[in-house]
């Protein structure tokens, strides 16, 4: 079968491209359980650019064809914040919990009709004989005033997607493969995948 590698080491995406990729004929394999794989150095200004450092990154490693996910929550009224910091919102350490804590914090006087807030994610597909293609999507919502629900990853249980009428952590992962902005970047993606092998 056709096989692409996912340059992730996030468990929270991992499980979502495994289920996104079982409707392709394509078998994927990320850098979760791989201890040896490198951390490449999120230097980039824009979601774009981080995808392409670490999707060019682990192809000139690999010599293989690599998808990168670059993603996070754009919140209107925080300037945009967290960004591209998403992952380490609260310090380096990666900590969910701390990163929600700390936008529930700064949104704590912001009301309901200004807490607007979106997830943006960029994919970048690098292979050997390819120039880098970049695709993105987007899911609109709210941030809430406290969590709701337990499943997903991130920043899903404060998130209320708009198009679902509840929060990520509420939907099954069937739910938010629906309307993710994971799902719509990749959606996005297929025309170029098909082209690839
Ligand atoms: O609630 C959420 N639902 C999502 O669907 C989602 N997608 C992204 N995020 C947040 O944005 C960071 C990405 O940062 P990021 O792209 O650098 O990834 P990462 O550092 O976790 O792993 P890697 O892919 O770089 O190895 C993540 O850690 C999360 O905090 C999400 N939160
Ligand atoms: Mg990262």
């Amino acid at each position: 079968m056709k096989q692409v590698i996912i340059a992730t080491k996030n468990r929270g995406k991992a499980r979502e491209f495994e289920t996104l990729f079982s409707a392709l004929d394509v078998e994927i394999l990320t850098l979760v359980d791989l201890d040896d794989a490198p951390d490449v150095e999120e230097t980039g200004n824009s979601f774009e650019e981080n995808a392409t450092l670490k999707a060019e990154e682990i192809s000139k490693i690999t010599g293989q064809i690599v998808i990168a996910d670059d993603s996070g929550l754009v919140i209107d009224e925080l300037d945009g914040r967290p960004g591209i910091f998403s992952a380490r919102y609260a310090g380096e350490e990666k900590n969910d919990e701390a990163n929600i804590d700390k936008v529930l914090y700064e949104m704590r006087e912001v009301p309901e009709e200004k807490r607007t807030a979106r997830f943006y994610c960029a994919l970048a597909v690098s292979g050997p004989n390819m120039k880098t293609i970049v695709v993105s999507g987007t899911c609109e919502g709210k941030i809430l005033f406290e969590r709701k629900g337990t499943n997903g990853f991130g920043y899903d249980p404060i998130f209320y997607a708009t198009a679902a009428g509840k929060s990520m952590a509420e939907m099954s992962s069937n739910e938010k493969n629906e309307i993710s902005h994971r799902a719509a970047a990749l959606n996005n993606l297929k025309p170029v995948i098909e082209t690839l092998f």
